[in-house]
């Protein structure tokens, strides 16, 4: 309509790039693996995809953690939060892992920001540990372990999403 201001995607309002590097992410997940060493033991490994496969699998991978397994969750179509839809719940093999509740197990993503998907996953196991690599302010009571916390107006921009590009140079106005 004439007047109204255009929706803005949650990238737009997010004003700050935060661009990872694979290198970065590996360190940063590696740091997080640290601090989970000391929560631990764990019976299995539950990804939130598709984000969390990654940093689920490097976890896994230092943690000397064989079992894993994945929630599948979509709500944001690029960067618009949309409705939550769960694709797949948690195997049954998980969860009698988890004694039902989650005890024992680890829940990985890359980030919570909202909070809404820990949330949604976390009233499905609510004994597990949540861990995320990181966490923006709203999403942050949610999760029990996390690396780096950005503030809620960053985008994250994680290396399976970006691509080296040329970058102008500063003198042509580049930021
Ligand atoms: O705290 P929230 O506001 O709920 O946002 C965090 C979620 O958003 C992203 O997933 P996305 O839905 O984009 O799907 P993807 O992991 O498949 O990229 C991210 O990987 C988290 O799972
Ligand atoms: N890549 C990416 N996905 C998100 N989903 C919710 N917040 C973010 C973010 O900051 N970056
Ligand atoms: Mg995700």
């Amino acid at each position: 309509m004439a007047g109204e201001a255009p929706e803005l995607s949650a990238q737009e309002r997010a004003g700050r790039p935060f661009p990872v590097s694979w290198d970065q992410f590996h360190r940063d997940c590696r740091a997080l693996t640290w601090r989970l060493n000391e929560v631990g033991p764990f019976h299995a490994v539950i990804a939130i995809t598709r984000g969390g496969l990654v940093p689920a699998a490097i976890v896994a991978r230092e943690l000397g953690v064989r079992v894993i397994d994945t929630v599948c969750i979509a709500s944001y179509d690029h960067d618009k939060q949309g409705e939550l839809q769960v694709l797949k719940g948690i195997s049954e093999q998980a969860m009698k892992l988890g004694g039902g509740t989650g005890k024992g197990l680890l829940i990985v993503d890359d980030l919570v920001d909202t909070g809404k998907t820990g949330k949604l996953v976390r009233e499905m196991l609510p004994d597990a540990h949540f861990a995320t690599v990181y966490a923006k302010p709203k999403g942050r009571p949610l999760v029990d372990t996390f690396i780096t916390e950005v503030s809620q107006d960053t985008w994250i921009f994680f290396p399976w999403d970006t691509a080296l590009s040329y970058h102008p140079p500063l003198r042509d106005g580049a930021a």
